[in-house]
């Protein structure tokens, strides 16, 4: 018997609290309403921003919710008026939207998106309503995605079509780690021939080494606290590891890389969310024309600082969402680019578990040798 129109009841993660474990159990789930898509989630990643969250280290973290936003699955049903989408399809939900008719889309400078930007970060739908209800009270939406629930409602410019033939179980990671790397290197102009480092080499950082290496970097230095993290950064295309707890004494990574690479990076980038971090990246740069990119996303009241000399003396200091990336309009070419076999996306799955074990796969996260985790939600 069909579902569509139909409230679902299905399991989800549901955060109840900040900083306590999620909690698996049911769900009800309404049906999409008008420009709404209801979808089967089959598999999702749990990025370091789920956790981040669950934390409530999120100044926008609300609760309860049900989190994620690194998913695949199978559109289920559709509202009224949806057109881009139709039941059956294969599709990766977007934590940012693309509607292209607003002044954000319309612009051409960015992939920020708003539509529906300000009711995502309340926890609602745009209506100003959640379709996710448990123990008989509502429970909020995350990233305008929540992937973390066997059925999840997102709106229709927060969805896009994939391949069918591409496995979900691999191309969920395209919704939000691997594109924000690749989108914010390839997006980027000049990093051919130039050198760069990166900060943290998680799934984001050794993405961006990656796609540096992809473009021609001359040199690609990986810089993290986790001595495990060389020969992965090296299996990704990194040149060069350096260890900041490893310097003498007094040594600042900076003043080190600044030694070391005459003068400094053309390009720097961090991806660990930790503004002292933010900070090196910044100061690494060479003067006169070094870009530093922010990906890493920083807890509520963390703040960055640098002298404004370093700025006035030519570096950059910038940031991206998502890498830039225009979900709709490019991921489909990025699925067709990994099953073309030119897009590395299984080497950054290193763990799998099934939803029940969801808290172990955030335990994963912590332990160091994580690099993605993907959860099968069947
Ligand atoms: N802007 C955007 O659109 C997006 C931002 N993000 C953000 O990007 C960041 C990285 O995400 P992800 O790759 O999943 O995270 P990970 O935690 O997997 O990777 C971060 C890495 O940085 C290392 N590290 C920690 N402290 C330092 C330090 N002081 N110096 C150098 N390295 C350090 C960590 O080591 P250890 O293993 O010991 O912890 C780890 O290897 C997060 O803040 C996340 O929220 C993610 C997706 C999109
Ligand atoms: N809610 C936080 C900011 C969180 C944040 O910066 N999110 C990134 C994506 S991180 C993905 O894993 C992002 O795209 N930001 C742009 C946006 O519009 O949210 C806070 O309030 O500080
Ligand atoms: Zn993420
Ligand atoms: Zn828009």
């Amino acid at each position: 018997m069909s579902s569509q129109g139909k409230t679902i009841t299905c399991k989800a993660a549901i955060a109840w609290e900040a900083g306590q474990p999620l909690s698996v159990e049911d769900v009800e789930v309404e049906p999409p309403q008008a420009g709404e898509v209801r979808i089967h989630i089959l598999y999702t990643g749990i990025c370091h921003t789920d956790e981040y969250t669950r934390s409530g280290k999120d100044p926008e973290g609300v609760f309860p919710v049900i989190l994620g936003h690194e998913g695949g699955g199978i559109v289920e049903s559709i509202g009224e008026g949806v057109t881009s989408v139709q039941v059956g399809d294969h599709v990766i939900p977007l934590y940012t939207a693309e509607c292209r008719e607003c002044k954000f889309c319309r612009s051409g400078k960015t992939n920020l998106c708003g539509k529906v930007r300000e009711t995502q970060g309340k926890g609602l739908m745009p209506s100003g309503t959640s379709r996710f209800r448990a123990r008989g009270k509502p429970i909020a939406h995350f990233m305008g995605t929540s992937t973390f629930s066997q059925y999840t409602v997102v709106a229709e410019v927060s969805v896009v079509r994939v391949a069918p033939a591409a496995p979900l179980e691999k191309v969920c990671l395209l919704g939000c780690g691997i594109t924000t790397a690749w989108g914010a290197v390839t997006k980027q102009p000049g990093i051919k021939d130039s050198t760069v480092a990166v900060f943290g080499c998680g799934c984001i950082g050794l993405g961006v080494i990656n796609t540096a290496r992809d473009v021609g970097a001359s040199r690609i230095v990986a810089i993290d606290t986790n001595p495990a993290k060389e020969s992965w950064a090296q299996k990704f295309g990194a040149t060069d590891f350096v260890n900041p707890t490893k310097l003498p004494e007094g040594t600042r990574i900076q003043d080190h890389l600044v030694k070391i690479m005459d003068g400094g990076l053309d390009f720097t980038f961090d991806c660990t969310g930790n503004v002292q971090v933010m900070r090196a990246a910044l100061e690494s740069c060479h003067k006169g024309w070094g870009v530093s990119t922010i990906i890493g996303v920083a807890a509520a009241g963390q703040e960055i600082s640098t002298r404004p000399f370093q700025l006035v003396t030519g570096r950059t200091w910038r940031g991206t969402a998502f890498g830039g990336v225009k979900g709709r309009t490019e991921l489909p070419g990025l699925v067709e680019e990994y099953m073309a076999g030119k897009l590395k996306v299984d080497e950054y799955v290193t763990h799998k578990r099934t939803l029940a074990q969801i808290n172990d796969g955030f335990n994963d996260m912590h332990g160091g040798e994580c690099i993605r985790c993907v959860v099968d939600m069947a």
